[in-house]
């Protein structure tokens, strides 16, 4: 069955003012509403919104959640709430100070709405992701990371540039967390159904791995005060419209592992279908040993940087303190 059509998005800045004006300029949903603590931007931003869509003849409000209990009934939330990083940082600086934010963000997403799905987007993302699952205690399928369908873009935008043919016939396909050791699989990456491997050269495709694994601070570079948002937020609308529709598509998205893979209490990218429902399924890909090697490092990383939150006393129910792995 197909959910009901409230999107609210805590965060309106770079990243989730243009997921708003994705949606609204597809009518995806009928209402937008945007959370911030900078109301007065919002409400500009909300406004403007509002007026494309009538001139792109759409029929989506966008607004402004002034209280928190404007937020009731929201179907779906996108938290972009938090700092971007900046030339020289990594996803993983940003930890303290948006994981407070997050907390601070999900106690309320409890309150107000909570039979809702989550999407997280704020950096660094996996953790962000455990964050909200711990802190809003809703089941694991309804809280999702924002982070596979972007890497997978911008891997897919390399091959491109590569080759100059096939748009939009790549497929290509990216693992495990948000960070520095994502998994590009390049020997999963297709172009209309032909591997990868059969037509790049392996120093090519070694290329185009890194420049995806560094796709986002390559854009930092150049912006200097803030990270990507266009690829982002249209990665994020894909995944709201995934949810609203009910299509069941599969995407790599950051989910709760819970032996999946071998790996319990923590958050990584895998391939999902997603629904109504949040997670409708996860799949578990056969992965060969440099593939596994590569997702345990990932993995790992993502576990040190919750193990630090742990040990901080950072998680309110105490039991979510205990560490489980080092
Ligand atoms: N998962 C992913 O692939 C990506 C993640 N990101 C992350 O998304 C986050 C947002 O990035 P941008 O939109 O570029 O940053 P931004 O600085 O443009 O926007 C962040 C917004 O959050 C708001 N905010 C901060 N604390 C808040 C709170 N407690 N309640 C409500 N609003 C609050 C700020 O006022 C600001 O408007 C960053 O953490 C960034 O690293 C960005 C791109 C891709
Ligand atoms: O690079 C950043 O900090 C923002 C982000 O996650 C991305 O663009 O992939």
């Amino acid at each position: 069955m197909a959910r009901g059509k409230k999107v609210t998005i805590i965060g309106a800045g770079n990243v989730g003012a243009t997921v708003a004006y994705s949606l609204a300029m597809k009518g995806t949903c009928h209402e937008v509403m945007l959370r911030d603590r900078n109301p007065e931007i919002a409400k500009g931003k909300a406004l403007d919104m509002s007026q494309a869509a009538n001139a792109a003849r759409q029929h989506t409000l966008v607004s402004v959640a002034e209280k928190a209990e404007d937020m009731a009934g929201t179907d779906v939330f996108v938290v972009t709430a938090g700092f971007p990083r900046k030339p020289g940082m990594s996803r993983d600086d940003l930890l303290m100070m948006n994981a407070q934010i997050t907390k601070e963000v999900v106690t309320d997403i409890r309150e107000q709405a909570p039979d809702s799905i989550i999407i997280m987007v704020s950096n660094p993302l996996d953790v962000m992701t455990y964050v909200a699952l711990k802190e809003s205690g809703f089941p694991k399928e309804r809280v999702v990371g924002m982070a596979g369908i972007l890497d997978s873009a911008r891997m897919a935008h390399f091959i491109y540039e590569k080759i100059r043919y096939g748009a939009g016939q790549i497929r290509a396909s990216v693992m495990g967390g948000h960070g520095d050791d994502m998994v590009p699989l390049p020997k999963f990456s297709t172009v209309a159904g032909v591997p990868l491997t059969d037509i790049l050269s392996e120093e090519e495709i070694l290329d185009v791995v890194e420049r995806t694994k560094h796709g986002g601070a390559e854009i930092v570079g150049y912006l200097k005060t803030g990270s990507a948002y266009y690829a982002p937020a249209k990665s994020t609308a894909i995944m709201v419209e995934a949810i609203l529709k009910d299509t069941r598509q599969i995407h790599p998205c950051a989910v709760y592992l819970d032996g999946h893979y071998g790996y319990r209490d923590v958050v990584s990218g895998v391939p999902i279908a997603l629904g109504a429902n949040g997670v409708e399924k996860l799949f578990e890909v056969t992965l060969n040993e440099n593939q596994k090697k590569r997702f345990a490092k990932s993995v790992a990383s993502v576990r040190s940087m919750i193990n630090v939150l742990k040990r901080n006393n950072f998680f309110t129910n105490p039991e979510d303190n205990i560490i489980t792995e080092e």
